[in-house]
Order: structure tokens, then sequence, then C-alpha cells
């Protein structure tokens, strides 16, 4: 466990420690038995809020999570956040190996326990870390109920991982689950949107309410199929999320006047220097630099190509974004 302060309340920055809503010591007859459906055979250990401990109660929604990621027997399977194992059991079941990995030690206890003795006892590996920070293994299929508050960082290291896997079924929060889709002209699109569909296919896969869990979240879920794109794109992507990062920032102003702000042209201004003199030899850049235009002047033209003249980040889709790159790339202009 990380040993820092944050190891406390957990690795999430969840400032809100919520009462337990279950004593550790009550016996399952002490509760709503409809609660402990999924949980059967488990210690009802008492939830800790701030590491997004919400258990999945019903068993029919896990058993259409586990349906959705139609694994193989040959499968390897990453589980991000088993908790007390109600998915990890049924994941078991219906694949080669299931490699989770869970930053409470009482839950690396209590689903090391469910299985043991069982003839998948030897399928399992629990790795206990933080799974922002713990070395993903090889997987063909990740499968993951995680706490929303890392949501975005596991998306965006399962997007860079490598080698490809086939899928993961995610549950999320529902706006972070509509926002990972969300389209050019909806409320919710915005560099979360555009970033993961650069590189993922993104599938809305069901909802699932609050009562599905123990204790309740606060928000609806939604669970989604990620699929990554293969191949990914040819596109720089410090270069693009630079230049989404910027544009994203006031998403409903025009391109000019987001890119045509003193600070901005600055900044493309001090990165096409950069470039230049990466490219060129110093001297050579500086003399071409005193003839050629600066960013402002590029910047100008660009905007003011038909293509994107008037337009707003809102509302162009990835083909506008990737088009915008590449020009601006094509005249020297920069964005990492
Ligand atoms: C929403 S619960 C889901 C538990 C179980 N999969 C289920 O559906 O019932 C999230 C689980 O992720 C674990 N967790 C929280 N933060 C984590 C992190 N950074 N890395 C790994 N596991 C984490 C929690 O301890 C908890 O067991």
């Amino acid at each position: 466990m990380p040993k820092n302060k944050r190891a406390r309340s957990g690795p999430t920055s969840a400032s809100s420690s919520a009462p337990y809503s279950l004593s550790s010591r009550q016996s399952p007859h002490q509760t709503n038995s409809s609660d402990q459906t999924a949980e059967k055979g488990t210690n009802l250990i008492a939830p800790n809020t701030s590491l997004g401990q919400h258990f999945l109660k019903n068993p029919a929604v896990v058993t259409a999570i586990v349906a959705k990621a139609a694994l193989k027997p040959s499968d390897v399977v990453l589980e991000i956040g088993p908790g007390t194992g109600n998915m990890t059991v049924p994941l078991l079941s219906q694949s080669k190996k299931v490699v989770a990995i869970e930053y409470d030690t009482r839950m690396v206890r209590e689903v090391l326990k469910r299985v043991e003795g069982t003839e998948h006892e030897n399928k399992l590996q629990v790795i206990q870390g933080d799974a922002m920070k713990t070395r993903f293994p090889f997987f063909d299929v990740c499968v993951a109920n995680v706490p929303y508050q890392i949501s975005s960082v596991l998306v965006f290291k399962l997007l860079s991982h490598r080698p490809m896997f086939r899928c993961a079924v995610m549950m999320f929060q529902e706006e972070f689950a509509l926002r990972l889709s969300a389209r050019p002209g909806e409320a919710l699109y915005c560099r979360l949107s555009v970033n993961t569909q650069l590189l993922a296919k993104v599938d809305q896969l069901m909802k699932v309410g609050r009562n599905n869990f123990r204790p309740p979240p606060k928000v609806e879920s939604r669970v989604v199929r990620i699929e990554l794109r293969n191949p990914p794109p040819p596109v720089n992507f410090s270069e693009w999320d630079g230049m989404i990062r910027l544009l994203f920032n006031r998403k409903n102003k025009t391109l000019r006047s987001v890119l045509l702000t003193k600070p901005t042209i600055k900044m493309l201004d001090t990165n096409r220097r950069t470039q230049k003199s990466l490219n060129n030899n110093k001297e050579e850049a500086m003399e071409e630099d005193n003839e050629e235009q600066g960013a402002e002047q590029i910047i100008e033209e660009v905007v003011e190509m038909e293509r994107w003249k008037g337009k707003r980040a809102s509302k162009l889709d990835l083909d506008d974004f990737l088009a915008l790159l590449a020009e601006f790339n094509k005249r020297g202009i920069h964005f990492a």
C-alpha cells in the first residue's frame, strides 16, 4: 500500500469518508436480505466509500456484465477492483485466468478466501496495489467496476496499454460514461470524448440503477464497452492533446477567438522556434525566422479557411480535428 498521506483514505482524491452503512460485526441476517444475493458466501465487509466501495449486490446485473464481456475459455481477464469477488467468481468460471488488482487488503483477503478450495483457486491471481500505478499484466479482456474518481486515469491507462486487448467492459458513473461516447453538438461532448474516440470505439451497454449496489452510490451508473482502434490513428498524441486541450477550454468559442489570444500565440511561437531549431541548425533557423510569418499570421490564415471559419470545438468531429492539426503542422505550428 502506498505510504503517502492519501493511503489513509485510499488512493483516490475523494474527500468524504461516508459512515459505514453496515458494521463488519453485523451478521448477514441483520441486513435487508435482498441486499446479499450477489455477495452470498462473503463476510459482508463494511464498505469504505472513500475507496468507492459500492458492491454490486444484484446477481442479474453481475451476470449481464460478465455476458457482455463475451469471454472465451482461453481468455486472461484483468479485473480492476474485485472487491469481495462478486464478479470475480463468474469471470473465473468463463476464462482461463483472472488477474485482479485490488487496493484494499481486506478485499484481497476476502476475494482469495471466496475462491479458496474451489475448482477456480489456481486460476486467480490477486495483485494488491493501486491500479493507477500498477503495471497491467497481459490480458485479453478487462472487466471493472471501479471507483468513479479514478475512471479517467484508468481509461487513459487502458487506451495506451500494449499489446492491444480485445475489449474492456467497464462500469462508470452515468455522466462519465455518456461523455466517453458523446458526439459533436451534444452537451456532454468534451476533451474526454474526442481523446477517447480518437483511440477507441465506445458502446453504451446498459444502465445500472443506484439500488443495485451496497451501499447505493449517489448517482446512476452505466456499463460501456471500449475497443481500441487497431491500427491506432497515425497522430502524435501529445501534440493532438495539446490542441484539443486548448480548444475545449472554451469549446463554445470560435477557433479564432480561442487561438488568437496573446498567451496562446506566444506559446505557439515558442513551440515553433523550438521545433525549427530542432530541425535545422540554429543560425539557419534564425535567418529564416526573420523572413517567415509569425504564429499569429499562420493561425489567422488557418482559422479563416472555409472549413474552419466561424467554427467551434463543440461542433467539430474527429476528422475536422485531425485535418486542423495536419494543417497547422504543415505550416510549422505545433501544440506540444
Ligand atoms: C465499486 S467497488 C466494486 C467491487 C466489485 N467489483 C463489485 O462489483 O462488487 C470498487 C473496488 O475497487 C477497489 N479500489 C478502489 N480504488 C482502487 C485502486 N486505486 N486500485 C485498485 N482497486 C481500487 C475498492 O477497494 C473496491 O473493492
